[in-house]
């Protein structure tokens, strides 16, 4: 039985008049509550400068969750949690009035005076809202209170130190609960498990029996109307130093000495400390770096990154980034993590491919040269799954052929599986921030994404430009061409 007095608590969403809190935070919120992980003491006040009222912010929410497809039986029980605060970030005044607000709220629905304050706003202002918070006595409460703060995380190391700084005046470590939605994917929760718990991968998971691990996280879409935006992050800020970095360091971390956030942060922030730096020597033998150019998705002919709303015509931001990393330490010297990321290509699809290394002497390989190596695929998305691909015997035959065993999530099992923000909501409700990023895991993948920024302004290389509707340029090829090794197909598997 879970224990619901932690989830008695006051939920407070800055930015609940925005894109985020519609799709993710509201949907997310009631099947926390249908599922009855959300206690029926809780209050959820959202705030944004409109001129709404209870009832405007609740009609959101209810077309929110009719978007989501949701079972709307307990809506109307839900939405009573649901109140709404015209308030300006900036206006020191309005925190007075969001104090008494959520007194109101915890005598109302007799709350313990637990505290969520979500940052679903745009990050410049994530610093002035937390020393607000601060200030302003909403932390003085006789529960617990705790911050929780969408990316981007600082736009660089030195942004992100200083933002770092202005939460921490105000929240401890512990209190502090940065998203990165990768972290509440089940499969991408399902790698320690498939690691940790399996006596046939345990023994084999280092530089002696893996050639090669690839990581893939591919999208259709484009920029979707956040040019201004992206224009700015690309796709390695946007994606390398969180999600794929967050993907390199589960692979790679050693076993933790036991399953707590401590220990777990722990493995992580070694790996990423032992990642190869990547300098204005090595950079164009290990990343590449690609803008989407026109060309077909879906049928229908897209435009090329350089044409998009907000998009300088003569941007050199990357949409797509593939990369060598390595990792020097014992377990993996040697080994290549590969990793890409792109918008416009041809498959949505995020997946881990481990490539074992071949036998010493495979009397078969020899024999009928159709043997390939063993291959664990960790299916994230949109499937979710594992896939083992052995040799096998051709039935009827004497030649060998791969054999696949595939374990994929069946359609019931698929229903209940929470979105990421819900699994998010509910560790952050339960005091469990093994699946958000610690500090030292922010600043060390920033240190990684700032030489590769740093050494692309030095180099002579320009972006590289692939059609849209592909799986990236040829480039990316070559990076694993130089190891003997290839990107496997995963818009296949
Ligand atoms: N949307 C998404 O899918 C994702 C978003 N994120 C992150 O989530 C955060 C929010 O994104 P998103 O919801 O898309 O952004 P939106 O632009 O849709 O919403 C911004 C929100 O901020 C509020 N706001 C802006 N200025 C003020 C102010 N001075 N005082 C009070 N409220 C203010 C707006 O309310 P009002 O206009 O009423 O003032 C609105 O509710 C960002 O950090 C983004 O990077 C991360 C991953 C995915
Ligand atoms: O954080 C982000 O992630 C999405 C991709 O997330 P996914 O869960 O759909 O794989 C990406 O589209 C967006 O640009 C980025 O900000």
């Amino acid at each position: 039985m879970e224990d619901n007095r932690q989830s008695e608590a006051v939920f407070v969403i800055f930015g609940s008049t925005g894109d985020l809190a519609k799709r993710k935070l509201f949907p997310s919120l009631y099947n926390l509550y249908v599922k009855g992980l959300l206690s029926n003491k809780f209050a959820v006040i959202g705030l944004g400068r409109r001129e709404w009222n209870d009832e405007t912010l609740r009609g959101v929410v209810q077309e929110a969750l009719e978007e989501s497809n949701q079972q709307l039986d307990k809506v109307d029980s839900f939405l009573t949690h649901f109140s709404y605060l015209s308030f300006d970030v900036t206006n020191k005044d309005s925190y007075k009035g969001l104090k008494q607000e959520i007194e109101n709220k915890e005598k109302d629905f007799q709350l313990p005076g637990n505290r969520i304050f979500y940052m679903a706003m745009a990050p410049e202002f994530f610093g002035q809202i937390a020393q607000s918070i601060h200030n302003y006595g909403l932390k003085e409460t006789n529960g617990w209170t705790r911050l929780v703060i969408e990316k981007p995380f600082g736009t660089d190391l030195q942004t992100a130190k200083v933002l770092n700084n202005e939460i921490r005046e105000a929240f401890a470590e512990d209190e502090i609960y940065r998203i990165d939605h990768y972290l509440g994917k089940e499969m991408v929760q399902n790698i320690q498990v498939i690691r940790f718990a399996n006596a046939m991968f345990a023994p084999l998971w280092n530089n002696r029996h893996i050639a090669n691990v690839q990581i893939t996280s591919s999208e259709k879409l484009g920029v979707e109307g956040r040019g201004g935006y992206y224009e700015k992050s690309g796709a390695l800020r946007d994606m390398v130093q969180n999600h794929m970095l967050q993907m390199v360091s589960l692979l790679a971390m050693d076993v933790p000495l036991q399953l707590t956030t401590d220990e777990i942060r722990s493995e992580k922030i070694k790996v990423l400390r032992a990642l190869r730096l990547i300098t204005n020597d090595n950079i164009d033998d290990t990343v590449v770096r690609a803008q989407y150019d026109e060309g077909t998705i879906n049928g229908q002919q897209v435009p090329s990154y350089v044409e998009e709303d907000n998009v300088d015509p003569q941007s050199h931001t990357e949409t797509y980034v593939a990369a060598k990393l390595m990792i020097d330490n014992h377990v993996w010297a040697g080994v290549p993590f590969y990793i890409r990321t792109g918008k416009r290509m041809a498959v949505k699809s995020t997946k881990i491919v481990v490539e074992f290394k071949e036998m010493p002497l495979n009397l078969y390989a020899k024999e009928h040269k159709a043997t390939g190596p063993n291959l664990l695929i960790i299916h994230i998305q949109p499937d979710e799954g594992i896939t083992i691909v052995l040799n096998g015997k051709k039935i009827g035959s004497a030649d060998t052929t791969p054999v696949h065993l595939e374990y994929r999530h069946d359609s019931e099992d698929r229903i209940n599986t929470p979105e990421a923000y819900e699994r998010l909501l509910y560790d952050c409700m339960m005091g469990d921030a093994t699946n958000f990023a610690h500090w030292d895991e922010v600043s060390l993948s920033w240190s990684l994404v700032d030489a590769i920024s740093n050494a692309w302004k030095e180099s002579a290389r320009k972006p590289v430009n692939y059609r849209a509707g592909t799986m990236g340029p040829k480039e990316a090829d070559q990076l694993l061409a130089g190891e003997n090794h290839a990107w496997w197909p995963v818009e296949e598997m």
